[in-house]
């Protein structure tokens, strides 16, 4: 894992590694405002292999975007390159090797949903495939409601099932579930998980930071058009130190002695104190809590993982 913030660059471990699917060597976008030169992109160095299903998680306006654009050869790097399967991207589309759901841009709103399936997989060549791909992305019982009548999230699944139909090895979705219901947003992960399973590869950006959470196995955090960290998702959780151990103190006691007692705990990062309930945060919860529950007679104790959101916090220093 390779973590590169303004404070710290540590090495914590390679993601492993496959065949490339995509490689970005010291990329650069910028572009030319009223207001000056705007830097999106600062320098991306980033490998994904085959197989591999990747967050792209960032703030708004963090460059995540206008590196999907470069990926999908719609825009050029000011400097630096980008390689799809070693190829240009614009390559790597026309042959269907990579395909996209993005967040702009075009459905025909006078079209049914089996209709426009059908229009674009007339251009890929993919006609054998549109009852599959209506299947898997469960739009088969909307086949014949027109795109205008179609929620934002059924709209999204459509176009799910547009990037699916040359069968694509990289597929890259730019807030793929927004738009969509819990249930909605389940059933496509799972179709993403089988992909995977089956070397597909899948890069995602995400303001959902749960959904980098429970799908991704690496996530990419972008922050000003950096990448800040780059590895294991779970890894990423950790960087905050460790888990929020809470607890009620024990009413008519003065706190003082038990906020001391646990800010001895080795390694303990910090203490705080919100009315009686006390939150410890550090990486050994389990002195903690069996500091809580057996010495300071704390009772309805809770263990929490930190959050990505907390880490993203801990490396930029910003709100995400
Ligand atoms: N065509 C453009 N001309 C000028 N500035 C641009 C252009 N495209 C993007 N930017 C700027 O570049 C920065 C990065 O934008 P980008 O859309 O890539 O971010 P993002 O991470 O995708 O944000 P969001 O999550 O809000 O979609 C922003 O400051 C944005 O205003």
């Amino acid at each position: 894992m390779k973590i590169t913030s303004a404070r710290q660059s540590v090495s914590t471990g390679a993601v492993p590694s496959s065949r490339t699917a995509l490689e970005l060597n010291a990329v650069h976008k910028s572009f030319r405002t009223n207001q000056g030169r705007i830097e999106a992109v600062a320098g991306i160095d980033l490998r994904v292999g085959t197989g591999e299903i990747v967050a792209f998680l960032g703030p708004n306006g963090a460059g995540k975007t206008t590196t999907i654009d470069m990926m999908l050869g719609l825009t050029t790097p000011t400097s630096g390159t980008v390689s799809v399967f070693g190829r240009d991207p614009r390559t790597a589309v026309e042959a269907g090797q990579v395909s996209a759901v993005l967040q702009t841009g075009g459905l025909l709103r006078d079209l049914s949903v089996r209709e426009t399936v059908t229009a674009i997989a007339a251009l890929h060549g993919a006609k054998d495939r549109i009852e599959e791909v209506m299947e898997r992305t469960e739009i088969s019982s909307l086949a014949r409601r027109k795109v205008s009548k179609c929620s934002g999230g059924e709209q999204q699944r459509l176009k799910f099932a547009l990037a699916l139909l040359p069968d694509p090895q990289l597929l890259i979705l730019d807030e793929p579930t927004a738009g969509m219901d819990v249930a909605a947003r389940h059933a496509f992960w799972d179709t993403m998980r089988q992909d995977a399973l089956a070397g597909r590869t899948v890069l995602f950006a995400t303001h959902y930071l749960e959904e980098a959470q429970d799908f991704a196995e690496r996530t990419v955090l972008i922050g000003s058009g950096r990448v800040l960290a780059d590895g294991p998702t779970a890894k990423l959780r950790e960087m905050t130190g460790g888990r929020v151990v809470s607890a009620m103190l024990p009413p008519g006691r003065p706190t003082a002695p038990a906020l001391a007692a646990l800010e001895a705990v080795g390694q303990v990062s910090s203490v705080r104190l919100n009315g009686l309930r006390v939150s410890v945060t550090g990486p050994d919860s389990d002195t903690a809590a069996r500091m809580l529950l057996n010495e300071l007679a704390a009772t309805d104790l809770e263990i929490t993982a930190p959050t990505l959101e907390a880490a993203f916090m801990a490396l930029t220093g910003e709100d995400s």
